[in-house]
């Protein structure tokens, strides 16, 4: 069995913004700041401050206080869930499916009459575990807004274009050094209901699906230089700035094709002290 890339992010988007507070740019990036301020001395969660996770409930990002978990995660026993949990092998991933540019294959890709507008890049890197070993034949799975910012989702609500061929959804394996690559078009920044005029900074969902079904990461690569991070909660509500870094793509000319496409370099680090941000699971 496969497993199937989540493309829900934008029925994620459910909490109205009419009782936000702040209402102005400055308002909205103050009331960041200060709760960002208040996060980085409390220990929430046993978590200590500069702690590479966010807090699940965290103020600024409206939607964490609806639906962050109230319990304690269940625990199960690892040897029984992987007799009946997902698992794929090299003939579920077509490597067609990599790119996001192309036309139809495995039900992912839609492209219907020629390329996708925008950008095309090329997002490659390592996975490593925390000694840096290379994880081999990781499952890598990826959902994304189009260049215009716009989601493939039935609740979608930013009135930016549809793309034809582009439905921002693809998936490979890692190889034995652990490295992945797509080429997909640079996603457009993302307008969402957490506050007045907020807007994600452009950024491509990442799944990880580590050796097992349970240890499933989902995590967020960002573009250099984005004007967005300072006024967006969910890159603000990471505390530590190295661990905010470590979600930032490397612009890498080396892996720019000529005449072709932009190139980015983003490394994962699936465990230990250097763990990557992840979502909380909801
Ligand atoms: O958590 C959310 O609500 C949410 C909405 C839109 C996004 O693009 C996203 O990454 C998260």
């Amino acid at each position: 069995m496969s497993t199937t890339p989540r493309t829900d992010a934008a029925e994620e988007t459910a909490v109205p913004s009419s009782d936000a507070t702040a209402t102005t740019q400055e308002e909205i990036s103050a009331e960041i700041a200060e709760i960002a301020a208040q996060a980085a001395q409390a220990t929430p969660d046993g978590q200590p401050s500069g702690a590479r996770q966010p807090r699940i409930d965290y103020p600024p990002y409206r939607s964490s206080i609806l639906r962050h978990p109230t319990k304690d995660p269940r625990h199960v026993d690892p040897e029984t869930i992987e007799r009946v949990a997902p698992c794929f092998g090299h003939r579920d991933v077509h490597p067609l499916e990599a790119d996001l540019t192309i036309g139809a294959h495995a039900g992912t890709n839609s492209a219907v009459s020629g390329e996708p507008i925008g950008e095309r890049i090329t997002v490659t890197g390592r996975i490593v575990d925390g000694d840096g070993r290379p994880v081999a034949g990781q499952l890598v799975e990826i959902w994304q807004a189009n260049a215009a910012g716009r989601y493939v989702h039935k609740n979608e609500q930013h009135p930016a274009p549809l793309d034809p061929n582009f439905t921002g959804v693809g998936r490979c394996l890692t190889d034995a050094n652990g490295d992945y690559r797509f080429r997909t078009i640079k996603p457009g920044p993302y307008p969402w209901g957490n506050h007045r005029n907020a807007w994600r900074p452009a950024h491509i969902h990442f799944s990880l699906f580590g050796n097992a079904f349970t240890q499933r990461l989902v995590t967020q690569m960002y573009f250099p230089g984005d004007p967005l991070f300072a006024l967006d909660p969910i890159y603000q509500a990471i505390t530590d700035q190295k661990a905010r870094d470590a979600l930032v793509a490397t612009y890498d000319h080396d892996r720019t094709v000529p005449d072709f496409s932009m190139g980015y370099r983003w490394d994962i680090v699936l465990t230990g002290s250097g763990r990557i941000w992840t979502e909380p699971e909801k």
